[in-house]
Parts: structure tokens; C-alpha cells; sequence
């Protein structure tokens, strides 16, 4: 297993992990017979080196390959690659790797969009390279991708940053004119992801993803209820020693979703995300809270015009009320092709 980033804060002794994840998503346009699953393992396995992460697990639909990782996920499908991870990983030292596999392996020439992602690190300084400051990420992504655009939303210490390819609606029309060629191309992909992103959650909660109370990831994975979460999943999980959870559902439809959880005490840290289409997340937002019970969590969700779930982002604008929650913040962004809400919920004082 790649070097464990497992830190002893000096401080008081316990263990600090970095549970916050960077997360970068890249859509290629579509091009015939290009598929990024033709890309090897061992090719992948070389990518992830760079990152200092690697392969512990795998499994797939007919649409999406999911790999679980030392340090959480990634998921490869024809046209889209995504890859999340946590520590002190290094993921945007590797795109250049990915680009040039992708152009020579898979036969994606151009990229269509990209989406950089994360919350604000509970240790920022103890980051490599470029990701200790988000101008120095902007300034590694602008060199791959020419001029991007770069979003902080949320006050200062609980911030989520966004890079991105995507004009505020209205304001660029080359990107939203080569948008609607690819969807007359290839008929319209709608897209949507929700990722609730949860700090400081309740101890007997965390107490599951131990191997001093659970045997084995099964056993965490339904104890928890995560199996609940979305049916008809297909999960692959892992159970780590002595403690943390990682795992990833794939769908005949090619959704996926994943979880990756840090149950330290310090800096318990719980992830979920989901491409699943819905009109509305009320449902999925309530049982990921009934599972995980967090103090805070950060929701992001991004839908295209065409997804059912187009509508999210406005409806949570005025979605005020998370049964005892408060929201503490809440942003809402129309980018050409897709709409996004970001907020921030605390629990109210007991
Ligand atoms: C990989 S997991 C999931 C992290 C995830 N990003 C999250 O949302 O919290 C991290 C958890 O597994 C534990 N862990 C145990 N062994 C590990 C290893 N070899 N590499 C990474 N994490 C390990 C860490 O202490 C931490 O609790």
C-alpha cells in the first residue's frame, strides 16, 4: 500500500488525517471510437504513482470502471475521468500524464470541460505542492487548460473552491457555442453530482469504520446503513487497519456514488458523492445525514439544463429548513450549460 499519511500531531498525540479530498473531473469531447477505458491498469497504476496513491480495489459496469484507492477513488468512463483524493496526495501533478494518455491511448484529442473541487484542508500548510494554496492549483490548471475560471464560495475556514472551464452564463459565447455543437453531436448527456462533504461527526457513528468494531468493510457498510443510502448499487468497500472506510457503488446505468470516511476523533471527515439522477435530493440528503450525523457539512450540487435534476440548484436556494440543521451560507452560480448551489449547514446547538 502506498505511504500511509497518517500524521501524530505533536500537539496532543492523536492522530490527524487529512479526510478533505481534492477532486477533479475532466470531460473529453466526444470522439469516434475514443474511450478512456482503454488505458491499462498498469498505465493507471504509473498515473497514481505521481499522485502517491495506489489501486486496492476495482470493479465496474458496463459504462464506468471505479477504483477504490489507498487514498480514495477514481472512476474512468468513455469520456470522463474523475479522481478524488485525500492526504497529502498530489492529483494535479498527474494531468499531464492523463492528458497524454488519453491522446495516445484512448484517442481523445480535446478536452470539453473541467471541474476542480475541494473544501478548505483542516491543515492547508502540511500540503504539497501546488495544493497548498488555491492560486498555485489555478496556476498548475490555466497551464494545462488555458484560461479557467477560478470560484471560492463560503466563508474563509469553511470555503469550497471550484476551477473550472464553464462562462457565467451570458458572458462568453465561444464555450456555450462549442457546448451546443457537442450536444447536437452526440445527442444531450445530461449530468448532475451531489457531494455533501461532512466534518465532526458523531463519535458512535465513526466507532462502525474500526476494526475493533466492525470484522469487515460488509459488516461497517451495513451497520452504517450506506447500503441504504442509494439501492441498486453494486459496492465495493474496504475496511481500513486500524481504522477508515473507502467505498464505491456502480449502477447498470453507469451512476455511481462513493464514501470515504475518517473517523479520528481529531478530524473525523465523512465524503459522499453521486451522479444519480433525481428530481429532487430531499432523500438522499436526509439518509446520508441519519448515517453520518456531522456537526457541519458543506452540499454542493451541479446539474445541466437537460438533467431531472435541473432544478435542484434553484430549489435548494430557498431550501432553507435541514431538520436540525441552520444554514450558515448559501450561493447559488448559473454557468453556461450547468447550474450549481453550494451551502454550508450547521447543527443547532443542542
Ligand atoms: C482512505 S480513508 C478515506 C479518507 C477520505 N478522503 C475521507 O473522506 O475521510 C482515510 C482513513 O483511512 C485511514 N487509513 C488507515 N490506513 C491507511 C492508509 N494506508 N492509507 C490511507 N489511509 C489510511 C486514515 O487514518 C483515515 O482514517
Amino acid at each position: 500500500m502506498a505511504e500511509t499519511e497518517i500524521i501524530s500531531s505533536s500537539e496532543n498525540n492523536e492522530q490527524f488525517f487529512e479526510g478533505v479530498e481534492k477532486l477533479i473531473e475532466i470531460w473529453f469531447t466526444p470522439a469516434k471510437n475514443a474511450d478512456l477505458r482503454k488505458i491499462t491498469r498498469k498505465q493507471w497504476e504509473n498515473v497514481l504513482k505521481i499522485v502517491r496513491c495506489e489501486i486496492i480495489s476495482f470493479t465496474q459496469s458496463e459504462l464506468v470502471d471505479a477504483y477504490v484507492l489507498s487514498e480514495s477513488s477514481m472512476f474512468v468512463s468513455r469520456r470522463r475521468w474523475i479522481l478524488k483524493t485525500c492526504g497529502t496526495t498530489t492529483p494535479l501533478r498527474c494531468v499531464r500524464a492523463v492528458l497524454q494518455l488519453a491522446r495516445e491511448v484512448a484517442g481523445h484529442e480535446r478536452v470539453h470541460n473541467v471541474f476542480y473541487s475541494r473544501r478548505e484542508f483542516a491543515r492547508p500548510h502540511a500540503q504539497l505542492k501546488p495544493h497548498d494554496n488555491f492560486d498555485s492549483e489555478v496556476e498548475l490548471l490555466d497551464s494545462f487548460f488555458g484560461e479557467g475560471r477560478a470560484y471560492i464560495m463560503g466563508p474563509e475556514k469553511d470555503c469550497w473552491y471550484l476551477y473550472t472551464l464553464l462562462p457565467l452564463e451570458g458572458t462568453v459565447d465561444a464555450l456555450e457555442k462549442e457546448q451546443r455543437e457537442v450536444v447536437d453531436r452526440c445527442q444531450s448527456e445530461p449530468d448532475q453530482t451531489i457531494e455533501i462533504l461532512m466534518s465532526d461527526l458523531d463519535p458512535a457513528v465513526m466507532d462502525i469504520f474500526t476494526r475493533a468494531a466492525s470484522t469487515d468493510a460488509t459488516q461497517a457498510t451495513k451497520a452504517s446503513g450506506i447500503d441504504k443510502i442509494i439501492p441498486g448499487m453494486v459496492i465495493d468497500d474496504f475496511l481500513f487497519d486500524p481504522c477508515g472506510y473507502s467505498m464505491n457503488g456502480v449502477a447498470k446505468d453507469g451512476c455511481y456514488m462513493t464514501i470515504h470516511i475518517t473517523p479520528e476523533p481529531a478530524c473525523s471527515y465523512v465524503s459522499f458523492e453521486s451522479n444519480v439522477p433525481a428530481r429532487n435530493y430531499d432523500d438522499v440528503i436526509a439518509r446520508v445525514l441519519a448515517a453520518f450525523r456531522p456537526a457541519k457539512f458543506v452540499l454542493t450540487v451541479f446539474a445541466t439544463p437537460d438533467s431531472p435534476a435541473a432544478d435542484v440548484p434553484r430549489q435548494l436556494k430557498k431550501f432553507s429548513s435541514l431538520v436540525g440543521y441552520e444554514p450558515k451560507d448559501s450561493q447559488y452560480v448559473q454557468f453556461a450549460g450547468y447550474s450549481l448551489h453550494y451551502a454550508l449547514y450547521a447543527k443547532f446547538p443542542s
